[in-house]
């Protein structure tokens, strides 16, 4: 088994590049609990406090009332420094985020190991494809792109620059054409050149949701004509600025495409990235990465103590 864990994963730039891409949340968070514990009691308004701050930074309703009734555990009427409720918080979240934090393995006993890439427009799938393609490349393994957004001029463009930069080859067809038939000719392509992994890119149209999961479904059925054990892996990819929403695209892409992994893009982008404790605790699906800025490099792999750590401004 050959996983995503990459030589990004090097402190200190992984951790600095992780506070930095969470820091609205991170001081949404600890400024939160800063005010509410400098010099004040713990009881039961000041855990109510603690609770609100939690569910602004979209942490979810459930999750904020049993860590909140953690943090109160024994405490009652004791003063408590501020940095040790974030130790007592960051506790709570490692313990739901660890069972989900996983990374993508491709199995190199299934080959090619198929992965279909779901996730609406802008989210950051192409990008997660480059990062993907990347490190398989640097693990010198052979990897075949299908462009099956194939809506979008744009989206097979961008494929290809990241088929050039890793060496990968990419197989697509005109705009407008089939999905399910590039994701064929993807098929083909890697059982001819005997590559390792198949990575198939699809359209991420919410406008037309009909389409596009009746879309999603025919590759799905496609590809499993051809292989009964494929897709391998089907990942999400989820912008953590959508907030609460992200919940339902779960619940779509779950149905249509039977996700087995994610990869939430956009932390840095919100004062709400509690959404991913709130998912895994509603979902448990694994997640494999996070996007915490722009470059490739900020797209991480998930660790649960660190995000866990660095989302209530705690240090390494
Ligand atoms: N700030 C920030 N930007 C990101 C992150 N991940 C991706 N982006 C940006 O978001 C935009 C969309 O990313 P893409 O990878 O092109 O997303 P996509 O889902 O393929 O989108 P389409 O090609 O529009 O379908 C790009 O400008 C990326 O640079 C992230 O973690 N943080």
């Amino acid at each position: 088994m050959n996983d995503m864990n990459d030589d990004t994963t090097a402190r200190p730039g992984f951790w600095k590049r992780l506070t930095q891409g969470l820091t609205r949340t991170a001081t949404g968070l600890s400024t939160g609990i800063t005010d509410l514990f400098t010099k004040r009691k713990l009881d039961a308004d000041t855990l109510e406090d603690l609770e609100d701050v939690l569910i602004r930074a979209d942490l979810g309703v459930d999750t904020a009332a049993r860590i909140a009734l953690a943090v109160g555990k024994g405490r009652y009427e004791k003063t408590i420094e501020p940095d040790e409720v974030r130790a007592l918080v960051a506790a709570e979240i490692e313990a739901v985020l660890k069972p989900v934090a996983m990374p993508l393995e491709f199995a190199s006993d299934t080959k090619p190991f198929i992965l279909l890439m779901v996730g609406v427009n802008g989210s950051g799938k192409t990008t997660t494809i480059g990062k993907l393609a990347a490190t398989l490349k640097a693990q010198g393994k052979k990897v075949v792109l299908a462009a099956g957004d194939t809506f979008r001029a744009a989206a097979i463009e961008q494929l290809k620059v990241w088929a050039d930069r890793t060496g990968a080859t990419v197989v697509s067809r005109a705009p407008g054409a089939d999905a399910a038939g590039v994701a064929f000719d993807g098929l083909q392509q890697a059982r001819v050149e005997g590559a390792d992994v198949l990575i198939i890119d699809t359209a991420g149209r919410l406008q037309n949701r009909v389409e596009l999961m009746a879309e999603l479904e025919k590759i799905v059925r496609v590809i499993k004509k051809q292989d009964a054990t494929a897709p391998h892996a089907v990942v999400l990819t989820l912008d953590a600025t959508v907030g609460q929403n992200a919940l339902q695209q779960v619940e779509a892409f779950k149905r249509v495409a039977g996700v087995t992994g994610l990869v939430m893009t956009k932390l840095d982008g919100t004062a709400r990235g509690g959404i991913l404790v709130a998912l895994a605790a509603r979902h448990g699906l694994p997640i494999h990465l996070i996007g915490v800025g722009e470059g490739i490099d900020d797209l991480q792999p998930f660790a649960a103590r660190d995000f866990a750590r660095a989302i209530v401004g705690l240090e390494d």
